[in-house]
């Protein structure tokens, strides 16, 4: 089985990209992260890559007068890297329907939250205004729903009395950085695959909230 080539796309910090780096280097995952790409240039992701000495790109969606030519632009960037999988690791843009459909099925993303709660933005948040004793993070296949593609893997979280937005999401990064080279593992191996609307991993199809991580 060859090296899988990943693309990662970011949009901030970049610690699952960390993680992800750190499971190849490791060789948990069988690949290599080829091209780190964000849409913001202050990106802390892209001083942890090049530090790697893994090639960077800045696509800035400001330099663009539509989602559409933005998106036709960055496909066409992720192409020319000839990814196996594309993983979304804090990229903050929602993609257009021509781009998803181009990657469907080898493009991941990790979502903080239970899906299908919670989907979109400022989850810990809402989890602790809604008074919820669990929070945790999805990996799931990226379609044109937002956050509501297949989901692969969950990690749950309980939620603390005294918690703030910071302190769970603290916790559920730390739940991030095992589940999401996981599941780039099982990727990697030919192990996880996308059908029409769910994961199937080792032949067998993953229920609708995926396989969850021991909490
Ligand atoms: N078509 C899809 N695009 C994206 C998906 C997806 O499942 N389908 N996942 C998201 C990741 N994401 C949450 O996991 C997410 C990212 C961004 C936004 C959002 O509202 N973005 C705003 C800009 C926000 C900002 O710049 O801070 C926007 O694009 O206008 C919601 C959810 C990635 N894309
Ligand atoms: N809706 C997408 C979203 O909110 N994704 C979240 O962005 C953070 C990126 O952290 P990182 O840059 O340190 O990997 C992660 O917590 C991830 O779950």
């Amino acid at each position: 089985m060859s090296a899988s080539r990943i693309v990662v796309l970011i949009s901030g910090s970049g610690s699952n990209l960390q993680a992800i780096m750190d499971a190849c280097q490791s060789k948990q995952i069988g690949g290599e992260v080829v091209s780190v790409i964000s849409n913001k240039a202050d990106a802390y992701g892209l001083t942890r890559a090049e530090n790697a000495g893994i090639e960077t790109c800045v696509l800035s969606h400001k330099d663009f007068s539509s989602r559409e030519d933005y998106d036709a632009q960055l496909a066409q960037l992720i192409d020319s890297f000839d990814p196996d999988l594309v993983v979304l690791a804090g990229f903050m843009r929602i993609l257009t329907p021509s781009l998803v459909q181009k990657f469907k099925g080898k493009m991941l993303n990790i979502h903080p939250s239970l899906l299908p709660k919670y989907q979109g933005l400022n989850t810990h948040q809402r989890a602790i205004d809604a008074k919820d004793d669990v929070h945790g993070v999805s990996v799931h296949f990226v379609t044109e729903e937002l956050d509501g593609g297949p989901v692969v893997l969950q990690a749950k979280v309980p939620i603390l009395a005294d918690d703030t937005a910071d302190s769970l999401a603290q916790r559920v990064h730390e739940q991030e950085h095992i589940i999401y080279p996981l599941a780039v593992q099982w990727f990697s191996e030919q192990r996880l695959t996308m059908e029409a609307d769910y994961a199937v991993f080792d032949n067998q199809p993953l229920p609708p909230q995926g396989a969850h991580y021991p909490e």
